[in-house]
């Protein structure tokens, strides 16, 4: 059937409208993805709750869903737009098409949209609300979401039996970051965002990792003296909404970007190793480079884009943060040496334990 992305701005889009239900109205904040492949893990990564995805590839859905690439249960984007949705489920590994998929967990989809005018709107307005409909409607919802606490575990789990012991402090983690961890012989201990620091302590951790997720940073603001309590106690790795966690909590600040980064061709510089890596990133918010200069953080990882900051360092602490994923699912593996940078950190801080 026909039907339309409303935009805020007064802008509107046609399509044709699949959706399993006959809810009036799909709202969610209108974001861009740039990457060729990798729809999977985008609409089953958590940091993408309540957002509409615009795919600006042409074809999408052309290997289907597979069973191994799902980033968590079930899809967080609240809505995918595409030019051209591919139902193709003749891949060795598919096991829906992409429709089949989005149906099944009434995720609605317009496709047949000419996305890249949807990007430009995007692009010289700033991301914005908008919904998908057959019909105008009031328009969006204005009540603020807290949507962490909506896709962070309800309850503690463990991953692997690895001999190192990593307590992860979930935003809304994406699978792939326990897979790295645990396939660098880690325990995986997952605990909920607002865990606080006396529960983390007993269960012994050698290190921290904290997670990526949806959402504005500053709406865990509450959470940040025990954040730092904890990081400044364990060396740490922090990713996407976990690197601006660590940013705030030791006093430096961070804005929105009128787009984002969301692809997986993002250039970083590594102002430590001298060299540029090729990242996968999906974010609205970042650091403020400025506000770094009042605090014990140094900018380790620039955008080469827009020079934007991608990471930071404790200049005497082992907490490295990084704004891109070093999972690397969807997009290239060139920076998984993060994980075992961070590793490596766990193991100098036993041996020192050992030896002192
Ligand atoms: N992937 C993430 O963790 C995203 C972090 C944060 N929600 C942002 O959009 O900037």
């Amino acid at each position: 059937m026909k039907g339309y992305l409303f935009l805020e701005n007064g802008e509107k889009f046609e399509g044709e409208l699949t959706a399993s239900s006959n809810q009036e109205q799909f709202e969610g904040e209108v974001v861009f993805y740039t990457g060729m492949t990798g729809y999977q893990e985008v609409l089953t990564d958590p940091s993408y709750k309540n957002q509409i995805v615009v795919f600006t590839y042409p074809l999408i859905g052309n290997y289907g869903i597979n069973e191994q690439d799902f980033e968590s249960k079930k899809p967080h984007v609240a809505g995918v737009i595409v030019l051209e949705c591919k139902d193709a489920t003749n891949h060795y590994e598919a096991k829906y098409s992409l429709k089949e998929y989005l149906d099944k967990w009434n995720v609605p989809l317009l496709s047949h949209v000419d996305t890249r005018s949807v990007v430009k709107q995007i692009r010289n307005h700033g991301t914005m609300q908008g919904y998908l409909a057959q019909t105008e409607t009031k328009g969006c919802s204005t009540i603020e979401k807290f949507p962490v606490s909506e896709v962070s575990t309800k309850t503690q789990v463990s991953y692997g039996r690895g001999n190192k012991h990593v307590v992860l402090l979930d935003f809304g983690c994406k699978k792939s970051i326990i897979e790295s961890l645990v396939e660098r012989d880690c325990t995986v201990t997952v605990v909920p965002y607002h865990t606080t620091y006396e529960k983390i302590k007993e269960l012994k951790p050698d290190g921290i990792v904290l997670s990526n997720g949806p959402g504005d940073p500053k709406q865990l603001n509450p959470y940040l003296p025990t954040i730092k309590k904890t990081i400044e106690k364990y060396p740490t790795l922090a990713i996407c909404l976990g690197h601006q966690l660590v940013a705030l909590s030791f006093g430096a600040d961070t804005k929105k970007l009128t787009f984002g980064h969301r692809g997986a061709n993002q250039p970083v510089f590594d102002t430590l190793k001298n060299k540029v890596f090729i990242t996968s990133q999906n974010h609205s918010y970042v650091v403020d480079e400025l506000s770094l200069k009042k605090t014990s953080l140094t900018a380790r990882f620039k955008n080469v884009n827009d020079q934007s900051i991608e990471g930071v360092a404790h200049r005497t602490l082992p907490i490295v943060s990084v704004q891109f994923h070093p999972e690397a699912h969807p997009g290239p593996s060139d920076s998984s040496w993060v994980f075992d940078d961070f590793i490596e950190s766990l193991l100098n801080v036993r041996r020192e334990k050992q030896y002192a």
